[in-house]
């Protein structure tokens, strides 16, 4: 019997949209339908984590990225009282708090832990500030040297914080709301790390993958290491999927995307999965070609990939549909716009995804200047209320 997903159809008409919704059914059926057993062991389940496991949930999981923050009056309140955003990401109290506020506001399939990626490098022992409205500030890692003077392993008396605070998430959700955890891509963090700070096209990276060769995967593998371990523990702690970010993946050439972003996500992912047999993982490297994201799918088993709004969802979906769960792809600007653009961009989305293992999001992080209505009325419009 053929596979439909398998066949070299390159258009994608209406017919071969009718192939993937079979192809889905059918999924769905050999998923489901292994034993009476594993269908009532599944009905409880989280959506999220039906959608993780491949399976067509009866309605679409929707999270969004950033769903915790300065859009939010009541995220703007606790910050102020904290004063500084390390404060927020180390005190369990306030970590808490803040990851559950857009939960309980909108009532979102998966909450995501409140914390940030720069917390592996600091708790590395490099010095990190949040400047107010400039972004992150860290002092830069540039030599082998410099390598060399931080810790080797995570300080745990800032990671242990963190863990408590997804202890306490887990506890506190409700049963049916999944929760993440989540990591920077090594490749990311170490843009970060060496610029000491963000920067339009990663390039102070770049140069030192180039000049200092032995510097540089010396720097990625540390943060192979810490993070697998980071997210071990997150797992450990009560997540119940995890993602890894790799928010700036797309300024890599293909072979450098294969050894700088898939090579140390593979390596995460088979580092945790020997630890926490079977952890969900999902993969966001923002910026990545289709053949970029179909290798990492294929190197690193991930559950899901994410989608950036860039993403060409049919061609996407016929190349990886029935190889993992497919996470997006609102642009955060359509959901500024609001209005009929929002409508419109939402039931493209959900049509292009009807039928496949789909978690809705939105291509990147939510922007702050998000009406909170926009919100609303993206969630309704999904949820058909
Ligand atoms: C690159 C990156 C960072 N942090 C993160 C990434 C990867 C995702 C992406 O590409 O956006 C990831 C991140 N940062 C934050 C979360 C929390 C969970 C969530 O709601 O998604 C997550 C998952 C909170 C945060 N991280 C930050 C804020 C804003 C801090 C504040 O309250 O002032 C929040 C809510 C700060 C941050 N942190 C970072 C930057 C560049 C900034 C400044 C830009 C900004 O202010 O939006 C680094």
């Amino acid at each position: 019997m053929s596979n439909p997903l398998l066949t070299t159809q390159t258009t994608f008409d209406s017919k071969c949209l009718k192939k993937y919704e079979e192809a889905g059914d059918k999924r769905m059926e050999s998923a489901g339908m292994e034993s009476a057993r594993a269908e009532a062991s599944v009905k409880n389940e989280p959506i999220l984590l039906q959608a993780l496991d491949g399976r067509v949930p009866n309605r679409t999981p929707i999270w969004m990225m950033r769903q915790a923050g300065r859009y939010l009056p009541e995220y703007r309140a606790v910050r102020e009282k904290a004063g500084d955003f390390l404060t927020l990401c180390y005190t369990p109290d306030l970590a808490v708090e803040v990851t559950l506020q857009p939960i309980r506001r909108f009532g979102f399939d998966a909450a995501i832990l409140f914390s940030d990626i720069l917390v592996v490098p600091h708790a590395l022992g490099c010095p990190l500030t949040f400047e107010a409205g400039e972004g992150p500030r860290l002092v830069p890692v540039t030599t082998s040297a410099e390598l060399a003077a931080l810790r080797e392993e995570l300080d745990p008396d800032k990671i242990d914080r963190v863990l408590e605070a997804v202890s306490r998430i887990r506890a506190e959700l409700p049963k049916e709301t999944a929760l993440l955890g989540f990591c920077g891509a090594p490749w990311t963090v170490a843009t970060y790390m060496i610029a000491g700070r963000g920067t339009p096209d990663q390039a102070p990276a770049r140069l030192a993958s180039l000049r200092d060769p032995a510097f540089f995967t010396a720097l990625i593998d540390r943060l192979v290491e810490t993070s697998a371990r980071y997210l071990v523990g997150q797992l450990k702690a009560g997540a119940d999927a995890v993602q890894i970010f790799d928010s700036w993946a797309g300024v890599l050439d293909p072979t450098s995307f294969r050894r700088w972003s898939i090579e140390p996500i593979r390596r995460i992912v088979s580092l945790v999965r020997a630890e926490v047999p079977g952890a969900r993982i999902i993969a966001f490297p923002k910026g990545a070609t289709l053949p970029g994201l179909t290798a990492m799918v294929q190197a690193t088993g991930v559950n899901a990939v994410g989608l950036d709004w860039t993403a060409d969802r049919p061609a996407t979906r016929y190349a990886l549909g029935a190889k993992c769960a497919l996470q997006g792809n609102l642009d955060p600007l359509t959901l500024i716009a609001g209005g009929r653009a929002l409508d419109a961009s939402i039931d493209a989305i959900l049509a292009d995804f009807r039928g496949a293992s789909h978690v809705f999001n939105l291509g990147h992080g939510i922007r702050p200047e998000t009406p909170i209505v926009h919100v609303e009325q993206m969630i309704a419009r999904i949820r058909g209320v």
